[in-house]
């Protein structure tokens, strides 16, 4: 990728972040960049700020420095209005789903669509059957409330949701966790196919390593309050730290890189 074009291809900038809560200082100029269509995995050990990062990318949590720059936007610089456009042109899935437990599927993910597209109720309820088909929920569970699904159908639910109005940059956060692994494995195509027909980016914060070699572009590290290495990851792989040897050569690492091989042989 040329300089020119990969200046051109980044949608969300992050310069020198800094936060703190109290005494504990969670990012230290922290620098990323997430470009266009790609799935970026944001990894590291637990409590590096991996959810701080993306919560204070969506606006969750105020920074106490550095600058997050949005589709060439600034966003410390933006009205409280301005900002709330950026931010519709997100979708957020957070690991508990968060769906409202006495509303059904077609409403929850009609929500967004009348509060946000102004569409009626039979409109948005409408597109929210087109959203829920499209993330491979059968039209049975439309009307269902959250409790009379398993954990899969709520994440794919949850999905519709963070999809409903159409976003650029989809941020998940650990979507897999609590998925046995042929539902993770499925949500993981799920996540390329749609990336490969919707072309959204996507920023993915993950402990799960099959999901990071099934669908990542891109990964990066977390450590020590600031990105470690990103790139691909034969290049976070072959970095030379403690955390990184632990994670990906261990023997769930091991595990991951050999599906990995074993699948793209059987796609050749
Ligand atoms: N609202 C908050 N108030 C105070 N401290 C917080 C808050 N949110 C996060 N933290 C702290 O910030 C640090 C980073 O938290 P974060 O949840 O981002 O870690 P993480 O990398 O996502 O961890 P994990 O992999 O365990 O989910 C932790 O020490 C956490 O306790």
């Amino acid at each position: 990728m040329s300089e020119q074009s990969s200046q051109q291809d980044i949608v969300i900038r992050v310069r020198k972040l800094c936060n703190r809560f109290g005494n504990n200082e969670v990012h230290k100029n922290l620098d990323l960049d997430l470009y266009r269509r790609e799935i970026l995995g944001v990894v590291g050990g637990s409590g590096t700020g991996k959810s701080v990062l993306l919560r204070s990318i969506v606006g969750l949590v105020q920074p106490d420095s550095g600058a997050i720059e949005v589709f060439g936007q600034e966003l410390q610089a933006l009205s409280p209005d301005q900002r709330s456009r950026v931010e519709r042109r997100f979708g957020v899935l957070f690991q508990s789903g968060a769906l409202f437990s006495s509303l059904t599927l077609q409403e929850n993910v009609a929500l967004p669509l009348i509060e946000h597209a102004r569409l009626s109720r039979e409109d948005a309820e409408h597109l929210a059957r087109v959203k829920l088909a499209l993330v491979g929920l059968s039209a049975n569970a439309y009307t269902m409330v959250p409790a009379q699904l398993s954990g899969g159908m709520v994440k794919r639910a949850a999905l519709a949701r963070a999809l409903a109005l159409d976003p650029e940059v989809l941020f998940l956060d650990e979507p897999t966790a609590g998925l046995d692994p042929i539902g993770a494995a499925a949500f993981d195509r799920l996540i390329v196919t749609l990336r490969d027909a919707l072309g959204f980016s996507v920023f993915l914060v993950t402990h799960d390593l099959d999901t990071l070699y099934s669908t990542c572009d891109r990964v990066a590290v977390l450590s020590n309050k600031r990105v470690l290495v990103d790139g691909t990851l034969e290049t976070v792989e072959s970095t030379d730290d403690p955390w990184i040897r632990d994670y990906f050569h261990g023997p769930r690492g091991r595990a991951a890189q050999h599906t990995r091989t074993a699948n793209s042989g059987e796609t050749e």
